[in-house]
C-alpha cells in the first residue's frame, strides 16, 4: 500500500502479511509511516494505492466500524479510553460491537437484558484477569496509574475477540516490570491464535517478542525478516542513524549492540 498527504508519501509501497498466532513488528524511525499504515489497515485513512486483504476478503477503504466488526482491533499511541467511565464499563464498551441486544429488552430492562449484561460483566472480568489488571475495576479509568490504563485498553480490544490485534507503541511510558508483563501478555495473545502486529520503539522488546520484523524508513520498506537478520542488517542501522532525533540514534546503538556486531561502524 501507499499513503499520501498532499505531496508527502507517508507510506510508499509497503507489503507484508501476518498469520494467525504470529507476532510481527513494524519498526522505523519517527515519521517513517508506521501509524499511517495502521490507519489504512483499520479504515481511518484511505490508501492512495494498494489493498488490504483480511481473512480472504478485500477490506480496502471500508469504514472503521465495518473493519472492526470483521475482526481487527487496535490500540492507539495516545490512549483512547472513556475517562469518566469505570474500568469495567470501558471493557464492556469493547464488547458491544459483538453482543447484540434487543432494543426493547434494553429499554424495558427485561430479565433477558440483565442476563446479557451479567454475561458481559463476567466476560469483562475475564479479560481484565487475562491482562493482569488487578486494581479496583469500579474506579473511573482516569484515576488509574498510566500502566494500568494501558492494560485496560488492551483488555477492551481483546473483548472484541479479534483475529488480528494492532498495538501502536504499547510499551511507551511503561516501567521495566510492566514491559516484561507486556511481553508475556503479547505471547499469550498470540497463543490464543490472534495475529499480533506491533509498532514499537523499544528494541529489546521488539527483538524478543517478534517472529518477524518489517522496517520502514521514510515510508519505504527497507527490510523484512526474523530478528536476527534485522539486527545485523546495516541498512536498518543506517536508517536509524540517518534520522535526526537522538532517540533514533540510541535505538541504532541498541540494535547494533544486541547484534553484537560492529554494525554501527559499518553503517557509518
Ligand atoms: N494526518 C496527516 N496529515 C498530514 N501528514 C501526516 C498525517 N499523518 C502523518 N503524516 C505525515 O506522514 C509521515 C508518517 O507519519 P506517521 O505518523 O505514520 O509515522 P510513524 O512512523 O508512525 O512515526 P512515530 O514513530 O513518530 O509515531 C510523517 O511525515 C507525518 O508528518
Amino acid at each position: 500500500m501507499s499513503v499520501s498527504f498532499g505531496g508527502v508519501r507517508a507510506v510508499d509501497g509497503l507489503t507484508f502479511s501476518v498469520q494467525e498466532g504470529e507476532v510481527l513488528s513494524v519498526i522505523g524511525p519517527n515519521g517513517a509511516g508506521k501509524t499511517s499504515a495502521f490507519n489504512c489497515i483499520t479504515g481511518f485513512y484511505q490508501p492512495a494505492s494498494g489493498s488490504v486483504t483480511f481473512n480472504g476478503s478485500d477490506i480496502t477503504g471500508k469504514r472503521p466500524a465495518v473493519i472492526a466488526a470483521s475482526g481487527i482491533a487496535r490500540t492507539f499511541q495516545n490512549l483512547r479510553l472513556f475517562g469518566d467511565l469505570t474500568v469495567l464499563d470501558n471493557v464492556r464498551a469493547g464488547m458491544h460491537v459483538r453482543i447484540k441486544q434487543n432494543s426493547l429488552d434494553a429499554m424495558l430492562h427485561t430479565p433477558r437484558y440483565w442476563r446479557s449484561e451479567d454475561a458481559a460483566t463476567d466476560e469483562a472480568h475475564r479479560w481484565l484477569d487475562f491482562v493482569g489488571m488487578h486494581y479496583d475495576r469500579t474506579a473511573q479509568i482516569r484515576n488509574l496509574p498510566y500502566g494500568e490504563q494501558r492494560r485496560v485498553e488492551i483488555a477492551r480490544a481483546l473483548a472484541r475477540e479479534p483475529r488480528m490485534l494492532l498495538l501502536d507503541e504499547p510499551a511507551a511510558g511503561l516501567n521495566h516490570t510492566e514491559k516484561t508483563q507486556l511481553l508475556d501478555l503479547m505471547r499469550r495473545i498470540a497463543a490464543l491464535g490472534t495475529a499480533v502486529v506491533l509498532i514499537e520503539h523499544d528494541m529489546g522488546l521488539v527483538m524478543e517478542v517478534s517472529e518477524r520484523i518489517v522496517v520502514l524508513s521514510y515510508g519505504k520498506e527497507i527490510a523484512d525478516g526474523p530478528p536476527a537478520a534485522i539486527r545485523s542488517n546495516p541498512a536498518v542501522i543506517e536508517a536509524y542513524l540517518g534520522a535526526e532525533d537522538q532517540e533514533a540514534h540510541a535505538e541504532a546503538e541498541r540494535i547494533a549492540a544486541e547484534a553484537g556486531t560492529d554494525g554501527i561502524a559499518e553503517a557509518r
